[in-house]
């Protein structure tokens, strides 16, 4: 089989999903980046198979946490052409919210902060500033965009009232244990994480499951733990050259006419696809040449 042989049934930014059969899908992340409401032309080799492989390693170490979609990455029914990069996931009914968990204040989290002492409802603390570490980490669900538009921030309040009270809490109590268990663990790997997005879905025993991506540079904040300090903007721990070259003159790109997307430089790839393998690698302990490809 290719993957042309299945029918593509949604695509994001930089991913593609496919119908396999009643039960089973085909989740390939592809090469491409996505950096300043941009996405780029120009590929990020391995890129692909890094996410992938940080899902599967994420998926394993919360396992005991809650059940997720994986069936397998190395299956027969996952073409040879995206093999490393693809999901073999069991059908879900998809909750219709991102279910967003923010350990440090940041992006519209900072913005509806510095708006009104609060983020999705929640109270915070006077005095915080831009990258600082909440008290504790907050739910702090969004509405899931259109193609082109952003996320925006909804109260718990609104999340009870799509899937009732005690579905709302078990999806807010499971986003916030696994950003603490990722948290956590990549804290004692030099990697801060910020916020994450999760998704979830519910399979035909209508038990909560986690699906789509999970905990990675894509979905996540990943920040160098090293010369962390609030009041200011963190560097990103993978895209940071990326935003630097394109927010530099040597780009030629300007936020106001956005052009589309520019070329990327060889030199930029380069230092894109190591900082995505560092990543990987200081999380999960492996080298990615032991990932298929
Ligand atoms: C947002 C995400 C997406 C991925 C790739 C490209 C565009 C969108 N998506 C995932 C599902 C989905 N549906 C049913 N069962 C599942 N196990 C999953 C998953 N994961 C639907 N959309």
């Amino acid at each position: 089989m290719t993957t042309l042989e299945y029918p593509k049934i949604a695509a994001g930014k930089v991913r593609e999903l496919y119908a396999v059969d009643d039960e089973h899908l085909l989740l390939v992340t592809s090469d491409r980046i996505s950096a300043c409401d941009v996405v780029f032309d120009t590929p990020i080799p391995d890129k692909g198979r890094v996410l992938t492989a940080m899902s599967v390693f994420w998926f394993s170490l919360l396992s005991d946490v809650l059940p997720n979609h994986l069936v397998s990455y190395e299956d027969e029914r996952i073409p040879a052409e995206v093999r490393g990069r693809a999901l073999l996931v069991r059908r879900l009914a998809m909750l219709p919210l991102e279910a967003v968990a923010r350990g440090y204040l940041t992006g519209t989290g900072l913005a509806d902060y510095r708006a009104c002492g609060r983020v999705c409802g929640v109270e915070l603390p006077p005095g915080l500033t831009e990258s600082s570490r909440l008290p504790e980490p907050i739910f702090t669900p969004a509405t899931k965009a259109d193609r082109g538009s952003h996320d925006e921030n909804i109260a718990f309040s609104d999340v009870v009232g799509q899937l009732g009270r005690e579905r709302a809490e078990e999806v807010r109590d499971a986003t916030l244990a696994v950003y603490r268990r990722g948290a956590e663990f990549a804290a004692e790997r030099g990697i801060l994480l910020a916020d994450t997005k999760l998704e979830f879905g519910i399979d035909r025993e209508g038990n909560l499951v986690l699906a789509d991506e999970v905990l990675t540079p894509d979905s996540s904040r990943y920040w160098p733990a090293g010369g962390y300090a609030p009041d200011s903007p963190q560097p990103s721990f993978d895209k940071q050259p990326l935003r630097d070259w394109l927010t530099s003159p040597a780009s030629g790109w300007h936020r106001r006419d956005r052009p589309g997307s520019p070329p990327l430089p060889e030199d930029i790839v380069a230092a894109t696809r190591a900082r995505y393998i560092e990543s990987y690698e200081r999380i999960t302990g492996r080298s990615l040449q032991d990932w298929p490809a």
